[in-house]
């Protein structure tokens, strides 16, 4: 067993925020794993909520520090969801909005799937579906996991999430000292 948990890292430079994988929940008890892949790029996969089971890599999008420790990422996604998320790390806390189009909150199932080979669905959709009122979602989420998976790691977000994912992850049961899968 390999434990990468790093709850007790501190953050100062945007160098210390990308390459770390993280798993949090929301106080409407979403739950999510997000992963700075580098600095233009993320992936993510979604473990509770409306949208559960969705996997996502290789988004592109803007990541800056607004501060020491405090980072901001945002983005647009081909099902025309926005997202904005503030991460406060050494808080263990993150404060993130999801824009949702109207569509994405009649239709969650047509987005739970690896996106990445469904980008025609997803086009498609949000062509025939209604796009508004869209649904906004601001959450403040705790941080229940931090591990160092070095940048551009294909092997953090690369496979669909599965129930008890989280808790390997924490238990230190899913990579190795390398931050490969175990399993494949
Ligand atoms: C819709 C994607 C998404 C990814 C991470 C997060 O915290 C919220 C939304």
């Amino acid at each position: 067993m390999t434990q990468h948990n790093q709850m007790d890292k501190q953050f100062k430079t945007l160098d210390d925020f990308l390459g770390t994988h993280f798993i949090y929940t929301y106080d409407n008890g979403w739950e999510y794993e997000w992963y700075a892949k580098n600095d233009h790029t993320v992936d993510y996969r979604i473990h509770g909520g409306m949208v559960a089971g969705r996997w996502v890599t290789d988004q592109t999008a803007n990541i800056v520090m607004l501060t020491a420790g405090i980072y901001k990422v945002a983005w647009t996604e081909p099902t025309g969801t926005d997202v904005a998320l503030d991460f406060l790390p050494n808080d263990h806390k993150v404060n993130g909005t999801i824009f949702f189009p109207k569509w994405v909150q009649d239709h969650p199932e047509i987005t739970v799937t690896y996106q990445n080979e469904h980008l025609d669905v997803m086009h498609a959709a949000r062509e025939k579906y209604a796009t508004y009122p869209k649904l906004v979602v601001p959450e403040f989420a705790t941080i229940t996991y931090m591990g160092n998976a070095g940048q551009d790691n294909n092997e953090v977000i690369s496979e669909a999430p599965y129930a008890t994912l989280p808790d390997d992850i924490r238990a230190g049961q899913y990579f190795d000292a390398d931050y490969r899968r175990l399993n494949h």
